[in-house]
């Protein structure tokens, strides 16, 4: 009896503590518009159950996000649980955060359900000092001509997809083109980082992938869902993730044991990422294998399926814009003709195709949102904002800012032509169009991202006339990154 007794003043002291340090939280930020959560429930959970309702219903979060800017305006806040999120849709807000302050990040997907999956990887690494070091290792092998140099394994990648579609065209079944591109993404970033031939693209139920993807889902479902664990109905779920987490980790300690094996051998010489990297080690006590194994998958996971997305999104809008469609074969047809290899002059004079790749990501921006923690009270447009917040950098909400982005639901390239006159009627702000982020945590892979997607882009168009499937749905979902839901269905038929 007197165990139960303390037991319970244990209790109901710990839930006092929560319920006072709340009502302190809630305090904090009152003087700020948004979504208010009332009675008990409210208090407790805030807009918890509003967003799982929303996301339950296959709707995005960036959507509820939007929803909530046109009614409560540019700077708004709103509770989940024990946090409050700001959410901030203006430019100068951006280039603060991201630039002049390089606010800190959250290490966000680096243990997902207790399991380290990107772990202290580049991408989640929060001490500045070791990013710092580890980012100026790799920024060499991420440069623009560097990566020139291995355009002949982004055009054999692409002919291997172009391959693959003809065989499957002519089956004369739908195709889901957001598979096979999330396949030969894999094999492009196995290749030109890693010197790995996956070939996933042929064995398209390779566990590789399938794991990066479980691996994503268990980001998700912490992000959405933090009182996941509690629920007995995601037990399976969250089974299966964590088993998938573990069995990459596996298959990449094995791999990279492999590689590394091979790379001694030649002296590191190859001029692959990793080889880069290795030879630019300072010393011996700089060489970290777990997180070698971190950036591994890192590297996997941001450069597959957000240029998987970001591809799929542009046949989306294609299929639905026979206009743009029609002025996009023009430029191919024009600038390539039927030769195979893309060279970096090619690319150069592709001006159209990279501002439809672009317009994509203006419009379905594969990173919706990220979040920054402004160290010290600010203030924003005139609202106050409180140390220690977590902003919300929202790409998707901004790039559908009407003020920036004029009639922002229509799919015009032409935004981002410097020499059309609606481009420069209506100049796009580098802080308002950030798909990479932006400062010195911007993503480190955008010169591929950029050079894999307007030439996959280019290939695809020069070889097939494609029409979407009619009954698929056209809406997206977001598993981390935002994806086609039904995953872009088309009908192809080879142009030669
Ligand atoms: C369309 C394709 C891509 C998009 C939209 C994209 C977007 C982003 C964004 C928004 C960030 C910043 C995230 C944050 O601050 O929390 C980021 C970081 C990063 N991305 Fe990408 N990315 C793409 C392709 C790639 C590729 C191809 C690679 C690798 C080859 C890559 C590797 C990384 C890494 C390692 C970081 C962390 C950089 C750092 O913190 O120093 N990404 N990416």
């Amino acid at each position: 009896m007197k165990i139960l007794k303390s037991l319970l003043a244990v209790v109901f002291g710990a839930f006092t503590y929560h319920s006072f340090k709340l009502y302190i939280l809630r305090r904090k930020y009152r003087h700020l518009p948004g979504p208010r959560s009332s009675g008990i429930i409210g208090f407790y959970f805030g807009q918890y159950f509003e967003i799982i309702r929303h996301v339950s219903s296959n709707k995005i979060l960036q959507q509820l996000h939007l929803d909530w800017t046109k009614i409560y305006g540019p700077v708004f806040a709103y509770q989940v649980l024990d946090q409050m999120i700001v959410i901030i849709n203006d430019e100068t807000a951006v280039k603060t955060a991201l630039i002049q302050e390089d606010l800190p990040k959250k290490g966000v997907g680096a243990f997902p359900l207790g399991e380290r999956f990107l772990g202290l990887g580049l991408l989640t690494e929060v001490d500045k000092s070791k990013w710092r070091s580890r980012r100026s290792l790799m920024n060499n092998g991420f440069k623009k001509d560097i990566l020139m140099q291995s355009l002949d394994e982004f055009n054999s990648k692409g002919d291997v997809l172009v391959q693959r579609l003809s065989d499957l065209s002519k089956q004369n079944d739908c195709i889901c083109l957001f598979n096979e591109l999330n396949h030969m993404t894999l094999d492009v970033i196995a290749k030109v980082a890693f010197d790995l031939d996956t070939d996933s693209l042929n064995n398209p139920n390779s566990k590789l992938n399938y794991y990066i993807c479980r691996g994503l889902e268990a980001i998700t479902l912490d992000l959405t869902d933090p009182l996941c664990s509690f629920r007995p109905c995601k037990r399976g779920q969250i089974k299966l993730l964590r088993q998938s987490i573990r069995n990459l980790r596996f298959f990449s300690i094995e791999s990279l044991k492999a590689k590394l094996e091979e790379l001694k051998e030649e002296n590191f010489l190859s001029r692959n990422i990793l080889s880069l990297m290795i030879r630019n080690l300072k010393s011996e006590e700089d060489f970290d294998f777990d997180k070698l194994v971190d950036d591994f998958i890192t590297f996997f996971v941001g450069g597959q399926e957000t240029t998987a997305n970001a591809l799929s999104f542009c046949f989306l809008e294609l299929g639905q814009n026979s206009d743009v469609l029609k002025k996009l074969r023009d430029e191919v047809d024009q600038v390539l003709g039927r030769k195979e290899f893309i060279s970096q002059e090619d690319l150069a004079r592709l001006e159209y195709t990279s501002a439809v790749f672009k317009e994509a990501m203006r419009k379905w921006p594969p990173v919706p949102s990220f979040s920054r923690l402004s160290a010290k009270e600010c203030e924003i447009l005139g609202h106050k904002i409180p140390e220690k917040t977590w902003f919300q950098m929202p790409v998707y909400v901004i790039g559908r800012n009407e003020k920036y982005f004029p009639n922002p639901e229509k799919f015009l390239p032409e935004r981002f032509l410097k020499d059309h006159s609606f481009a420069k009627e209506n100049k796009i702000n580098s802080y308002t169009y950030f798909p990479f982020s932006l400062g010195p945590r911007n993503c480190i892979g955008q010169n591929f991202a950029k050079i894999e997607g307007n030439l996959i882009l280019a290939k695809l168009i020069q070889n097939f006339e494609f029409e979407l499937e009619p009954n698929q749905s056209l809406d997206v979902v977001q598993y981390t990154t935002l994806r086609p839901v039904d995953g872009v269905k088309v009908y192809l038929r080879p142009r030669f």
